[in-house]
């Protein structure tokens, strides 16, 4: 089967509200479709069974499963095309401006008192799609971040999230597991690069919180150098973790239960910036910042990734979720504008069909 035949195949099962995913790993060329023969929504935390999981930010809150024993499942190859990218200019309102940069200062005021050392924030933008087809969704996403895991995921209970996320929440392979600290971000460009004090703080919460979190349930951990990890037009600092796994049964859950949600996408302390999110951020994150990915081989294979880059689509509104650390250092005005070209991710995209 060819890439424009399993597109016809996704097109259809839309057309049909029957749930389906499709997706690509990080830099892989191959893609891979579960359709679900019927329309239940399998709800499974347990992360113990094979098929794509969904799960939200919340981690009270269900995760759901498209089996891959309720589904057919199709693989191909497919051929990256060059697709245009250019910066989609966005009207925002300044009451929003002021609005999201107001809840910035706040938020810097509750770290400051010492509440907090790190809260990630975020806000959500509507745009009206007029002219919204499965088809060129997929074909643009899979084609204009090759190097990010791709992934378009619908259930009608749900309705459409698809993102290109480069952030991996846990990968294991043959009892070796992976994980990242990935956080700070400034726009890509191809010359000298260089940190702030404050987004090198910033990630180093991250690798510190994900050690402190892995310890005592994976052995033998090695830590990389903190490098450059581009995604797309943005640049982020990356430590890569990586270790052994034991015997034990259950381990995927363990790890991913244990990082979830870390502080590239909630802060520390967890709880308290879980609840500082859940009560003051003015909208549900549903699944944005949670995680996603497939389970095989009766979970000795897996890739969780974070849903980050990402965007839900309902009644022809997309709504991309875009958010960002703070920490004492942080600047309102400079989270903002962060925001903004975070949000140019899914926004070009999109761009045909605006
Ligand atoms: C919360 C987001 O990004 C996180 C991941 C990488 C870098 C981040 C940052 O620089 O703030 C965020 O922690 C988002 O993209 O919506």
């Amino acid at each position: 089967m060819d890439f424009k035949t399993l597109i016809e195949k996704v097109s259809l099962q839309y057309e049909k509200k029957l749930p389906f995913v499709i997706f690509s790993k990080t830099s892989s060329e191959t893609v891979r479709c579960y359709c679900q023969q019927n329309d239940n929504l399998y709800i499974d935390d347990s992360l113990s069974n094979n098929g794509f999981v969904l799960s939200p930010f919340d981690s009270r809150l269900e995760s759901y499963l498209i089996p891959k024993n309720e589904s057919e499942s199709f693989e191909t190859y497919f051929k990256i095309s060059e697709i245009e990218k250019e910066r989609v200019e966005v009207s925002e309102l300044e009451s929003d401006r002021i609005a999201y940069e107001e809840f910035i200062s706040e938020t810097i005021d509750t770290i400051q008192k010492g509440d907090a050392a790190k809260i990630v924030v975020s806000r959500k933008k509507d745009f009206q799609l007029s002219d919204f087809s499965i088809a060129s969704l997929v074909e643009r996403l899979f084609s204009a971040y090759p190097t990010a895991f791709r992934y378009v995921w619908f259930h009608p209970k749900t309705g459409i999230w698809c993102g290109a996320t480069p952030e991996i929440l846990v990968n294991i392979e043959q009892n070796k597991f992976r994980t990242m600290a990935l956080a700070g971000t400034q726009p890509y460009t191809s010359g000298e690069i260089t940190w702030r004090k404050k987004e090198m703080e910033e990630q180093h919460f991250v690798t510190e919180a994900i050690l402190e979190n892995l310890n005592g349930i994976v052995n033998d951990i090695e830590v990389s150098e903190t490098r450059n990890h581009r995604a797309g037009s943005l640049l982020h600092l990356c430590t890569d973790i990586s270790g052994k796994l034991g015997e034990e049964e259950g381990a995927l859950a363990k790890i991913a239960w244990a990082l979830h949600p870390t502080p590239a996408i909630c802060g520390t302390p967890q709880k308290y910036a879980r609840d500082y999110i859940i009560e003051n951020e003015g909208y549900p994150r549903e699944f944005y910042t949670g995680f996603l990915g497939p389970i095989e081989e009766d979970n000795a294979s897996a890739t969780l990734m974070v849903n980050l880059r990402c965007m839900k689509i309902e009644n022809e509104t997309a709504s991309i979720f875009v958010g960002g650390g703070i920490t004492a250092d942080s600047h309102p005005e400079e989270e903002w504008k962060e925001t903004q070209n975070k949000m140019q991710t899914m926004l070009q995209v999109l761009q045909p069909m605006l």
